[in-house]
């Protein structure tokens, strides 16, 4: 049951998870490989693959994709592999020779170009157990392909980064040409593997077969171990050398070493002692025999008993010495030293008593130590917390944890990937969701609940610093525009005036001359600049705006994800008026106040913005509102932009049956209850892509804006309307003062008074204003006024109206009475 729960809580974390699933591939593990070989490409070419501890078969899956048809894949697992598509599965223990000889059976005569390994043993005893098995197996994962690797082939191993990892590395390069680790991102920070690709086999003629063994491979650390003087574990220091220590190399003097109440730490400390001329005494001591001479020059390479030996003569030489001082108490030092002397096997206690002791001043030098782990640990995660470090941003960290030793990673510096501070040691995650690694100890599931409450966290704080950016984008989009229509950069001087006029609330401070550097660093004051945060190099940036340096960079003329149109949002051309004035004051307001400082204290002034506003007495108006009010428009621009390009795609039978097809795909599942930083990411990238190119969008943008900059039909009509009608005016009047000119009956006089009062009726300036009819209501009586309205009765008005035409249509009448007898007449 508990290890149901683990496995859900670990896959709900986890993206790969879900689209291992969607994809159809047995283990999420499958991306790691796609990841390798994306890097690598060591499948591309490959003819023939081993896949070493390839249970449930995932990886098989991925080489028989990416590998060309008709080659040869060969899995073994202790686990019966389901039969995966155009590969062989082989139920047997690598460390076998039956395994040998059922690999030998399915090659045939073959030689593979790839073996790969991705084994992990049953874990769940102790963290050094489990990472040593790990080693273990994957030596034997390297015999075997040392067996049917081609020359040239390449070796792809998971391993753990533990004691055992530098001797791998070592046995590695003995066999390969190239050696590199690498942590793929489907790969948990969590996790203490790391995936070492090994590439261009040599293949020897003859391997040494303790190279291959790791009884041999192994021993070597743990012979170090013993050395290490009485079991005392160094732990690295992470700032560097210890303190005091500038060599690697310690010699010590005897006559301190003799003297020292605390031998047993010096024998620790120091890699040789010599005989200095205080200790010229106990050179010609003796006891001080050839042996304990050789002895005490390399203390690194003895054992138990050598360091017997030395105390023994330690403390006789010290005895000696006590007695050269004094040699009063000499009958009494005599008779303890008899005591001492007495037999071998209390010799042997009292020295064991001491090593205890001393062995537990190791251990409470270990549980000061972890405890001073702990507190970094902390550290590091209120770093976390305070959004200084994000976890996922950067795979590769370089702070140093006890599972990787510094050694290993100068050694390989390009591209081993050094160890994440977050790991502890006993966080031992094989990082897989196939069966075998899924055993572990409570602990684990404490720390993916953990880690899953910190995405949690982290994600609400990334969104809500995406919300804070893009506000501040709109903003500054907005103050741009300002900008532009108030004409600053035409002219310094006038905005800074216009500025003043536009917020009363400024007084004093004019800037007479605001030169370029001002100009940018009113622009740079901005807040979006001031938002943005320093940040460590660590950090990397945010997705939005990889995104968009990603477009301008190299997506010219890939499809394009309509959804990011956004991020090239065009600048609205014209503003309503009303709304702009709205914003003016706060606006500019705001800029006038970081325009007289130092731009250089950006981050400070976000922080003493309140404090400035009080003090200032004046309070700047928000400038949310503005946000609400461009994005809008953006919105539109960006869905008349979507539809008109889809749009095309619909004009042809073809493009317009794909787009259909397409939209039929397998990103199109709704999912529910997917924490939202998964939800939300699967939205932003994993999705299909619709077949807009940025040159179509641009093409649109522009044809849009050309459009939008005409002026409204009807106003463009009743324009031309009117410079019709004046022209034709203008011609009328240009005929009649021609005939004037030619009239030979006037004088000049004449000619020149009549064209000026022509003239003078076609010049609107001079003309009267008319009198605008209006018409009262009821109540008003007509009569007119005396300004520039008439006030008209409606009954009166319609009165003389039915008049005239009376008038008009009696005459008509009488006329046609007039004519009607002579017409009868003619009949
Ligand atoms: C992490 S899984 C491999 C996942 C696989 N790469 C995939 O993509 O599906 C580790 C596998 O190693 C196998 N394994 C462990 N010890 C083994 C051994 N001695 N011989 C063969 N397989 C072993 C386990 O049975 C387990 O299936």
């Amino acid at each position: 049951m508990g290890q149901k729960k683990k496995k859900l809580a670990k896959g709900r974390l986890d993206k790969f998870y879900y689209m291992a699933k969607e994809q159809g591939y047995r283990s999420r593990a499958a991306f790691k490989l796609i990841q390798l070989n994306k890097k690598y490409n060591f499948l591309g070419t490959a003819k023939a693959c081993l896949d070493l501890c390839a249970a449930p078969g995932g990886w098989m899956q991925v080489a028989s994709k990416y590998m060309p048809v008709q080659s040869l894949i060969v899995g073994v697992d202790l686990v019966p592999i389901r039969q995966v598509r155009n590969c062989i599965g082989l139920t047997e223990d690598i460390t076998t020779q039956k395994c040998r000889t059922e690999i030998k059976k399915a090659l045939k005569t073959w030689k593979v170009d790839v073996c790969l390994h991705d084994g992990a043993p049953n874990m769940g005893t102790s963290w050094v157990q489990d990472a040593y098995q790990q080693a273990e197996l994957t030596l034997h994962a390297l015999k075997l392909a040392t067996e049917f690797l081609t020359t040239g082939g390449w070796f792809v191993t998971k391993v753990f980064r533990g004691s055992d990892y530098n001797s791998l590395i070592w046995v590695f390069n003995k066999l390969f040409k190239k050696v590199e680790s690498t942590k793929p991102p489907s790969s948990r920070n969590a996790s203490a593997e790391i995936f070492v690709v090994c590439q261009g086999f040599l293949n020897p003629k003859r391997i040494d077969p303790k190279l291959l063994d790791p009884k041999f491979v192994f021993k070597e650390i743990q012979e170090v171990k013993k050395v290490d003087v009485l079991s005392e574990k160094k732990k690295v220091n992470r700032a560097g050398y210890e303190d005091g220590a500038t060599v690697l190399y310690k010699k010590g003097f005897i006559s301190d070493f003799i003297e020292s109440s605390e031998h047993l730490r010096d024998l620790a400390n120091f890699n040789a002692f010599e005989f200095d001329e205080a200790a010229k005494i106990f050179e010609h001591h003796e006891l001080t025999t050839p042996e304990i001479k050789e002895l005490i020059k390399d203390l690194k390479v003895l054992n138990k008993n050598d360091f017997q030996k030395i105390i023994k003569w330690k403390k006789a030489m010290a005895a000696y010495k006590e007695k050269l001082e004094n040699p009063d108490t000499d009958s009494n030092e005599d008779q303890s030293q008899e005591k001492k002397e007495l037999t071998p096997e209390e010799m042997e206690e009292s020295l064991q008593e001491e090593m205890k002791e001393y062995l537990s001043l190791v251990e409470k030098k270990k549980r000061k130590e972890k405890k001073k782990q702990n507190e970094l640990k902390r550290k590091h995660q209120r770093k976390i917390e305070l959004t200084m470090h994000i976890p996922g941003d950067k795979i590769e960290e370089s702070t140093d944890g006890d599972l990787y030793s510094m050694k290993g990673k100068d050694e390989f510096t390009d591209n081993i990937v050094a160890d994440h501070s977050d790991i502890s040691s006993d966080e031992f995650d094989s990082d897989d969701d196939s069966d075998d690694d899924d055993d572990g100890d409570s602990k684990l599931i404490d720390d993916d609940e953990f880690l899953e409450q910190q995405l949690d966290e982290q994600y609400k704080l990334y969104q809500q610093r995406l919300k804070k950016k893009a506000a501040t984008l709109d903003s500054v989009k907005v103050k741009k525009d300002k900008i532009n229509q108030d004409g600053y950069n035409e002219d310094d001087e006038e905005f800074v005036e216009q500025e003043e006029e536009s917020n009363p609330l400024l007084v004093g401070n004019k800037r007479k001359e605001p030169d370029a550097q001002a100009v940018s660093s009113l622009f740079f004051d901005n807040d979006l600049f001031g938002g943005v945060e320093y940040r460590n190099p660590d950090d990397s940036e945010s997705e939005q705006e990889q995104e968009q340096e990603q477009d301008d960079d190299d997506e010219d003329n890939k499809p394009i994800d309509v959804s990011k149109l956004k991020v090239q949002k065009p600048q609205p051309t014209a503003q309503p008026a009303t709304k702009k004035q709205k914003t003016t004051t706060g606006e500019f307001g705001k800029q006038k106040s970081k325009y007289q400082k130092n731009p250089g204290s950006l981050e400070q002034e976000d922080e003493d913005s309140d404090k400035e506003n009080t003090t200032k007495g004046f309070e700047e108006v928000p400038i949310q509102e503005e946000v609400e009010y461009s994005s809008d428009s953006d919105e539109e621009i960006d869905d008349k932009i979507k539809t008109k390009a889809l749009g095309g795609f619909l004009l042809r039978k073809k493009s317009r049956q794909d787009l259909i097809d397409d939209s039929f795909n397998k990103y199109a599942f709704n999912d529910t209850g997917l924490p939202s930083w998964f939800a939300d990411d699967e939205n932003r990238h994993n999705k299909a892509q619709t077949p807009l190119t940025k040159e179509m969008v641009e093409e649109i943008r522009r044809k849009i804006k050309e459009i939008d900059d005409r002026p409204i039909k009807k106003i463009a009509e009743a324009k031309a309307r009117k410079k019709y009608r004046l022209g034709k005016k203008m011609e009328k009047t240009r005929d009649k003062a021609s005939s004037i000119v030619d009239n030979p009956e006037m004088s000049n006089r004449e000619k020149s008074k009549a064209i000026e009062k022509l003239y003078s009726g076609t010049d609107k300036k001079n003309m009267k204003p008319k009198k605008i009819i209006m018409i009262a209501k009821k109540s008003k009586t007509a009569g007119g006024g005396t300004g520039k309205y008439k006030i008209v009765d409606k009954r009166m008005k319609k009165d003389l109206r039915a008049q005239k035409n009376k008038a008009k249509t009696q005459g008509r009448s009488k006329d046609a009475k007039k004519s009607k007898p002579k017409s009868g007449g003619k009949k």
